[in-house]
């Protein structure tokens, strides 16, 4: 965990002031720790009949991709309006400093589907919360959320209290 925390950088007030945002950029750049990184966030779900994973853009795209490769399972992106070409479904939500949507392609999870759910931060856990509303939307069960890092005074694991939640790293 040392090694992948050490590659975690805090830069005050970005993208507004007040905010202190968990760079993961230099952890992309380290394969060791981002290996470690990929094993633990699959670790609880290994085991889980998780059929397709789901990743949150932007950041959620990288890891939730190398999870889905490693479990062996396919890789839906939940995308910011305007992105996705074909038939879309979409849901707004808030964040820690703004207001957003996402969108995901009606055709890419069906209600025969258990999705794990990958984001790089677990913050306010409104992006995560409205992710598993819009996988249920398309009748699909929710086998659970798996990020990166977690902060934890922001209390989004309590808004996701309906679903089986794991952080590999956790902060104040
Ligand atoms: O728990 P919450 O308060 O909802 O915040 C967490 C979300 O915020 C960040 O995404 P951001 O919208 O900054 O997008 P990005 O990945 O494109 O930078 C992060 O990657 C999560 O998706
Ligand atoms: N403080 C933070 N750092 C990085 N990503 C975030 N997403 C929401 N809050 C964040």
């Amino acid at each position: 965990m040392k090694q992948i925390a050490a590659q975690i950088r805090d830069v005050s007030d970005f993208p507004k002031p007040g905010i202190v945002f968990k760079d993961i950029t230099p952890l992309l750049r380290d394969p060791a720790a981002m290996h470690q990184a990929i094993q633990s966030m699959i670790a609880p779900f290994q085991d889980h009949p998780i059929t397709v994973v789901a990743g949150i853009e932007a950041r959620g795209f990288v890891f939730g991709a190398l999870v889905a490769s490693q479990l062996r399972v396919g890789f839906v992106p939940l995308r910011k309006p305007g992105k996705l070409p074909y038939q879309t479904q979409q849901i707004d939500y808030d964040l820690e400093y703004g207001n957003a949507s996402l969108q995901i392609h009606r055709d890419a999870i069906t209600e025969k589907d258990r999705v794990l759910i990958v984001d790089d931060v677990l913050a306010t856990g409104g992006t995560a919360l409205a992710s598993c509303q819009l996988v249920e939307t398309l009748g699909a069960e929710v086998a659970g959320c798996s990020f990166l890092l977690e902060i934890s005074a922001l209390q989004g694991r309590q808004k996701l209290a309906a679903y089986t939640l794991h952080s590999v790293l956790q902060y104040s």
